[in-house]
């Protein structure tokens, strides 16, 4: 505990400073042919206290990346950037990448390093340009090769892992909607999930939209049983030693949620030393 203590106030020096902008990344016109680190250009590496935080968020699909992400990047004031959204971004803008990437999302895949980073340069170039400072990635890096490319180009100050009983996952993914209005993330599983064999239970309650959204639901095209299925096996055989790449560099917070968001933020919020966050930046402003 103190090990992770010493880590989260390493990482998050800065949480109650409104810093300058830090130097992000930017996309470069290189050619399609340069590997996928090309694309980034070199930021200027700033001391963590003259910027704001830039961590990661890992998890399997249905996990809740998104949602404990977005919640704490209104909290500090970070962007919430998922490379999920990027994807679905560009898929319906119909763009020239649109049915290529359209494709491998519905069949669960990953897209391309090269694809996936260009994606990436980009909002973080048009971010810096609106003088964003720091991020939490959500969904990125997925790969052992992504993982190092962003460790040549930015500092990762801490990375969450956030961890779910497996029999949970499924019916997370099966159970999220989107409002087509407002965007807003819902999820109509109810789970619940009885202790056995010393292994402990779990209740998570639904995340229902307000009434004005409930005629306006939509599900993911890639939130199928089949598809979701792949994307376990293949966040299992891809991601998962993306895990094994940060904690070896002393950068992993392994986070179990204890349910749904009732139980588990308070307690994430505390793992991250955040728990008084509010009332120490109101008393230093
Ligand atoms: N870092 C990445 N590398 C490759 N593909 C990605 C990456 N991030 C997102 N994608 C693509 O976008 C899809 C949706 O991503 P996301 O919303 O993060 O889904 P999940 O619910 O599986 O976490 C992925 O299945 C994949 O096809």
């Amino acid at each position: 505990m103190a090990a992770i203590t010493r880590l989260v106030k390493r990482a998050s020096p800065s949480l109650s400073v409104s810093s300058t902008a830090a130097r992000r990344l930017f996309c470069s016109e290189s050619s399609s042919h340069a590997p996928p680190q090309d694309h980034f250009h070199a930021p200027q590496r700033k001391d963590p206290k003259d910027r704001n935080v830039q961590w990661v968020f890992l998890g399997c699909p249905g996990v809740g990346k998104g949602t404990y992400a977005s919640r704490l990047c209104n909290l500090i004031g970070v962007p919430h950037i998922a490379t999920g959204d990027l994807v679905r971004h560009e898929l319906a803008s119909k763009g020239p990448l649109s049915s290529q990437l359209s494709e491998i999302v519905n069949q669960g895949k990953l897209v391309s390093d090269e694809i996936i980073i260009s994606l990436l340069s980009k909002r973080l170039a048009d971010g810096e340009a609106k003088g964003e400072s720091g991020f939490i990635l959500d969904g990125f890096p997925r790969t052992i090769s992504q993982a190092e490319i962003l460790e040549r180009v930015i500092d990762i100050d801490l990375v969450v892992n956030l961890k779910l009983q497996e029999e949970a996952l499924l019916a997370k993914c099966l159970g999220r909607r989107i409002c087509n209005q407002c965007g807003g993330n819902f999820n109509v599983a109810s789970i619940d999930i009885k202790g056995e064999n010393g292994s402990p239970g779990m209740f998570m309650a639904p995340l229902l939209p307000p009434a004005h959204c409930m005629s306006k639901l939509i599900t993911r095209s890639d939130d199928t049983e089949a598809v979701v299925k792949e994307r376990l096996r293949i966040y299992n055989e891809m991601s998962k030693p993306v895990e094994e790449f940060y904690r070896s560099r002393g950068k992993l917070l392994e986070f179990n949620l204890p349910g749904g968001i009732p139980e588990s933020w308070p307690k994430l919020l505390q793992a991250l030393n955040l728990d008084d966050y509010e009332e120490k930046r109101s008393a230093a402003a």
